[in-house]
């Protein structure tokens, strides 16, 4: 469509001796390019004539910021994310007289010798030949490189400048990229230009109609081949009242009409089942048009507050979280119960515990009881190396990078739309990627790699760290404003020993293996004590291991398993650790019989504030001065002086 190379002296040339005669061909430029020049040359402007491009008065300047505010609110956000992601050209945001307002990116070498500050005026008529300008006069994307600019031949930038519209057509003012003359890819910024166009659509249309009910809806099949996703306006009766330009073009047709059509006669869903799904489950929903399966999310009028209407849950029945909190102390359980009413109202939660403790069961369990649409999906971010988990989460385009699955790769976010997002061990996560994941979360969109299109997202998130995030941010390794993001709600995963009747959790957990097994021993009480009797460093899992080994080990047939049963390596740490003295009694010991070390001392301290607030958590912290997540989490960790002790006896 444009060409991108450029041209030559002498084809510039050429093109100047034929446009003084009246007539440029377009074998020698782009014919909007010639007809510029033309223009130019018959009002006046030849090259050389202005050295200098119009430049504003501050005062002038600001007046003009003033009249352009509604442009710029939108325009800016948009314009300044993908600025961070490109390093080889300024982008500029214009008025649609061509006045340059905001100018954004790092400093650019090329720039050296070009006025392009806010302030600056830049239509045709001033300013000759350029891209701002010629934009204006065209209505759609143009690209003016280098000695293209008719006043300016010398110039050893491109530009690519694109104008953008109201909802009437209109124009509102103009985006503008920047470059070196030399770039070898000087078409990829008609890309940039183009999908900003689309963008600003988006938000122009989101802004126009807030007070509105919005439907967005997104095929599913083509998410990746970066189709953008359509937004519909309705009135409060579900009629139609406005379409954005994609939305029109994929799901209006002329028989349904627009202004006023239900939209029923559009998806075949009545907009009272749609209004109910948005009640119950703020979120996404699936769609279905001619055959193609479709997301959408319908968001409510700004002032509009939902009544939900949680599910009843049937009595008598344990739900998920309840049947693995039953053994929990009472504290600790009752903010699990927390979690799942803030995980229903679409808060993220946090899960606190060693290994083993049980995170990620837990997340599934509030992924049951929260009563999702879709799917539980995990990923593991201390698993996956650095440059991998960006495109694991957030998903990438067709050839976004070397090595990219062909077709792009949804991602977790996507994957989980409708259900829960586990991000397991989120303290590993990489701190420039834990920027990204606040933005995620907080705009509920994610913009795959290589990809310009936000897509909107619509999952539960559990995030979980067998480190104390409050420690991390206190070391600098994890970000204050992400913890506090994740952290409305934290659930602290007691150890398997704090359970308050292990014997039975340990039972519970035996049936559990038998089951799995197809078998139906029973644990002599003896050896159901010992197991009891044991701290479990490694917690559930460790038990799990040891039940497994114990009965995968025992005779064929036998019905009653002993201590007898257990295998050597086993029956060797239980007795290791019924000689050493009891926990607490050897943690609390008289200062003339322990090392002491400010650790020891501030544990000692710790626990002794407990026992005087009778256990109570929360009243312990607040007399310490410390958060009750810090306090539990001090606590269930060794003293600085006896860290060999435990790990001798494992
Ligand atoms: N309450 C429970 N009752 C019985 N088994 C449990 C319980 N909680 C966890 N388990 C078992 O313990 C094992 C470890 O659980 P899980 O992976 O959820 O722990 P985690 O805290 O996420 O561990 P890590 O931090 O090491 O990833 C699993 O096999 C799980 O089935």
């Amino acid at each position: 469509m444009f060409r991108t190379v450029l041209r030559t002296p002498e084809v510039i040339r050429q093109a100047y001796l034929q446009a003084e005669r009246g007539h440029v061909s377009t074998d020698l430029l782009d014919a909007s390019i010639g007809q510029s020049w033309l223009r130019c040359l018959e009002s006046g402007l030849r090259v050389g004539s202005e050295p200098e491009l119009p430049q504003m008065a501050s005062g002038e300047l600001r007046h003009e910021l003033g009249r352009n505010q509604r442009f710029l609110k939108l325009s800016s956000p948009l314009a300044e994310r993908l600025s961070s992601n490109l390093n080889d050209c300024q982008v500029i945001l214009a008025s649609p007289d061509a006045t340059i307002l905001k100018r954004l990116g790092p400093h650019q070498d090329f720039m050296a010798d070009v006025t392009m500050d806010p302030g600056t005026l830049m239509p045709e008529s001033l300013a000759g030949t350029n891209a701002p300008g010629l934009c204006l006069i065209e209505r759609k994307p143009v690209l003016v490189n280098s000695c293209e600019h008719l006043l300016y031949p010398e110039v050893t930038v491109g530009c690519v400048a694109a104008p953008l519209f109201d909802l009437h057509g209109d124009v509102l003012g103009l985006i503008d990229f920047t470059f070196a003359a030399n770039h070898p890819r000087p078409d990829q910024f008609l890309d940039h230009a183009n999908w900003f166009s689309a963008a600003f659509e988006h938000q122009l249309f989101l802004d126009s109609y807030r007070d509105h009910w919005i439907l967005q809806v997104q095929a599913l099949s083509t998410w990746s081949q970066q189709e953008p996703s359509g937004l519909l306006a309705f009135n409060e009766d579900g009629s139609l009242i406005a379409a954005s330009s994609h939305a029109l073009k994929t799901f209006v047709t002329t028989e349904t009409g627009l202004v006023g059509c239900p939209v029923e006669s559009i998806f075949g869903v009545s907009w009272g089942a749609l209004v109910d799904h948005c009640r119950k489950y703020p979120g996404v929903l699936s769609l279905e048009k001619t055959g193609r399966q479709m997301i959408g999310r319908l968001s409510p009028p700004s002032n509009w507050r939902a009544v939900t209407s949680l599910p009843i849950r049937k009595p008598g029945k344990l739900s998920a979280t309840d049947a693995l909190i039953r053994s929990w102390p009472s504290e600790l359980a009752t903010e699990a119960r927390r979690a799942v009413r803030a995980l229903e109202a679409g808060m993220p939660v946090l899960l606190q515990g060693d290994t083993g403790t049980g995170k990620e069961q837990f997340a599934k369990a509030l992924h049951t009881d929260t009563e999702s649409a879709g799917p539980f999906v995990a990923i593991n971010c201390a698993a996956l190396p650095e440059g991998v988990i960006e495109g694991e989460l957030f998903g990438y385009r067709d050839g976004a990078f070397t090595g990219a699955r062909k077709g792009g790769y949804n991602g977790r976010f996507l994957q989980a739309q409708g259900g829960t997002l586990l991000l397991d061990e989120i303290g590993d996560m990489p701190l420039d990627l834990q920027a990204r994941l606040l933005r995620v979360i907080q705009e509920r969109a994610v913009t795959p790699l290589g990809g310009h299109e936000e897509l909107p997202i619509d999952c539960r998130i559990v995030a979980a760290s067998l480190h104390d995030l409050e420690e991390l941010v206190d070391q600098g390794r994890f970000r204050e404003d992400l913890y506090f993001r994740l952290a409305a709600v934290v659930v602290e995963l007691p150890a398997l020993h704090q359970q308050a009747d292990l014997p039975q959790a340990v039972d519970r957990l035996w049936h559990d293996v038998c089951a799995r097994h197809g078998s139906s021993a029973e644990l002599d009480p003896e050896l159901l004590e010992q197991l009891a009797g044991y701290h479990w460093p490694g917690n559930w899992r460790e038990l799990e291991n040891c039940l497994e080994a114990l009965l995968v080990g025992a005779q064929p047939g036998v019905e009653y398993l002993t201590t007898a049963d257990l295998p050597i390596r086993w029956r060797r740490k239980f007795q290791q650790h019924a000689l050493v003295p009891a926990r607490a009694d050897t943690r609390l010991a008289t200062p003339e019989q322990q090392p002491r070390n400010l650790k020891d001392l501030e544990w000692e301290h710790m626990q002794r504030t407990l026992q005087a607030c009778n256990g109570n958590y929360s009243a312990a912290a607040k007399t310490l001065g410390v958060s009750r997540s810090t306090l539990y989490r001090r606590l269930n960790k060794e003293p600085a002086s006896s860290p060999g002790q435990y790990k001798t006896f494992c």
